[in-house]
């Protein structure tokens, strides 16, 4: 007999086990491996990173590697989190996941770019009633629970109308990052636990409260300011794995651990990359030039190796440590201890965000919902991919070279160009004058002169005008058109 499909609490409570600490939806982050690691050490509860529903949908491969291909009788309970637009396709999707979680969530708290371009997550906040369509669709299809994720409106009035109505539509659990969509990069600042707790007053479902997690004391203060049922970490998670048993280990313990769980359950090498800069973060800022080796490495046993050094190092570093230095009580806080990132914000943010019922430890925090590996600060995610593989490239726009322009076009010339023009430009010129550029490998005019000659002692050959009239082009073409760096 098919068993009933269970609401809210009743949700919350049976099936996810009454789970307080949760490991965030991560894109290339989250996975599978990370997964385990966080539960071992604390997680009661993980989600899978984004995945779109079209491509979800269509691609058979998408859903072997990001969830078929993942399974694990440890992982659960394991909700999976979709980003979508269209209530029909986002059924599809969930009803091909349904059978490898415990729960769907739609997210509604993506405030990139891309999200914005593909009309997803954050972007969807103010779309009330094409979110009441997916939702309800979802909930009367779905053999399992929906939840959301959302962020919050400025105003604590629309926010709660907000969680309302998604929770009217269907939603059986929700989470809050306590962040408006505006609140990201440099300006994340921290979360507003107000908002949260105003959520989960006006709500009749659990509420998991997100943002500015980083020690397990901030999930006992936020639950009793919030009065949330669980407790979300995105970024101290990541600098942290142990942060739900309230440990901060040596970075080496985490690491060989989960590299071990890597071998086991194997993803993209550039997520056991990401993970290592995360959790070695600290540590690289001493020792650059094992940055540069963990950036260039190529295989996992290489990361491993690096992985290897970094622990010798700091344990060398340990041994010498003279008796003055060792940290006397509390935390202690050497660079080889897991601990979270706080990354200062502009200063106007900070300044702003303390006089505006933001609270909570990490104040100035900057989320790394665009970034990917943790090591730059600015970079785009596709530069930070490029430095990744080209450590010593530099992206600052004032050391970039300055190319002289093209006469013409404004294009970059060529630096040997005799026209002062780009190679385009100039072949256009150069063909049309019949002359010569050796700086872009263009020689028409030596080829003319060449064809002339050997037309001169061919006395026997017909007239190439001739030719050409007869629709014989191939010695017209000789003449013409151009052959690049044919001398
Ligand atoms: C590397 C990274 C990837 C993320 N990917 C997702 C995602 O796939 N889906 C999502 O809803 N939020 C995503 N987020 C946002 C987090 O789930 C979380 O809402 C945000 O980081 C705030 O929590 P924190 O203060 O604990 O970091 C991501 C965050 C990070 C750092």
């Amino acid at each position: 007999m098919k068993m009933p499909k269970l609401k809210g609490f009743e949700f919350w409570r049976n099936t996810l086990r009454g789970a307080c600490y949760v490991v965030a939806p991560m894109v290339d982050q989250s996975e599978l491996a990370w997964r385990l690691l966080s539960r071992r050490h604390g997680a009661q509860l993980c989600y899978t990173p984004m995945l779109h529903a079209q491509v979800f949908v269509r691609d058979a491969n998408y859903r072997k590697e990001n969830l078929y291909c993942e399974v694990c009788p440890e992982d659960r309970p394991l909700i999976v989190q979709f980003c979508a637009n269209d209530p029909e396709v986002f059924v599809q999707a969930a009803l091909l996941a349904q059978d490898y979680c415990d729960a769907i969530d739609l997210n509604l708290g993506c405030p990139q770019m891309i999200a914005k371009r593909g009309h997803y997550g954050a972007c969807l906040q103010e779309e009330w009633d094409l979110l009441q369509r997916m939702i309800m669709l979802a909930n009367e299809k779905l053999s399992v629970p929906i939840t959301c994720k959302i962020r919050v409106f400025p105003e604590i009035a629309k926010t709660v109308k907000y969680a309302q109505l998604l929770e009217t539509a269907g939603c059986q659990l929700l989470t809050v990052h306590g962040r408006t969509k505006e609140q990201k990069g440099p300006l994340a600042g921290v979360a507003s636990w107000e908002h949260i707790q105003a959520v989960r007053k006006a709500v009749n479902i659990p509420v998991f409260a997100n943002g500015n997690i980083q020690y397990l004391s901030d999930v006992e203060r936020c639950i009793q300011k919030t009065g949330a049922h669980g407790v979300m970490s995105a970024e101290g998670n990541l600098h942290n794995p142990a942060l739900f048993e309230g440990r901060n280990p040596v970075v080496w313990e985490m690491a060989e651990e989960y590299l071990e769980i890597v071998q086991k359950y194997p993803c993209p090498l550039s997520y056991v990359r990401a993970h290592l800069f995360k959790l070695w973060h600290h540590t690289l800022q001493i020792h650059q030039q094992l940055r540069d080796e963990l950036a260039k490495v190529k295989t996992l046993e290489g990361l491993v190796a690096v992985n290897k050094e970094l622990k010798l190092h700091c344990q060398e570093e340990m041994a010498n440590l003279k008796e003055e230095d060792k940290p006397k009580g509390g935390l202690p806080f050497s660079h080889w201890i897991c601990q979270p990132y706080v990354r200062p914000g502009p200063k106007e943010t900070c300044k702003e965000n303390g006089t505006n019922g933001m609270e909570g430890s990490n104040r100035g925090k900057r989320a790394l919902e665009d970034e990917d590996d943790g090591n730059s600060d600015s970079l785009s995610k596709n530069k930070q991919k490029k430095k990744l593989r080209n450590p010593n490239k530099t992206f600052d726009p004032s050391l970039k070279p300055k190319y002289a322009k093209c006469d013409q076009c404004g294009n970059p010339k060529g630096n040997k160009c005799v026209f002062n023009l780009c190679r385009g430009c100039c072949k256009k010129r150069a063909f049309r004058e019949t002359a010569d550029c050796p700086g872009h490998g263009l020689l028409f005019k030596t080829k003319y002169e060449k064809s002339l000659l050997w037309k001169s002692n061919q006395s026997n050959l017909p007239d190439i005008e001739m030719i050409a009239q007869k629709g014989e082009m191939k010695e017209t073409r000789l003449l013409k058109e151009p052959i690049d760096g044919v001398a």
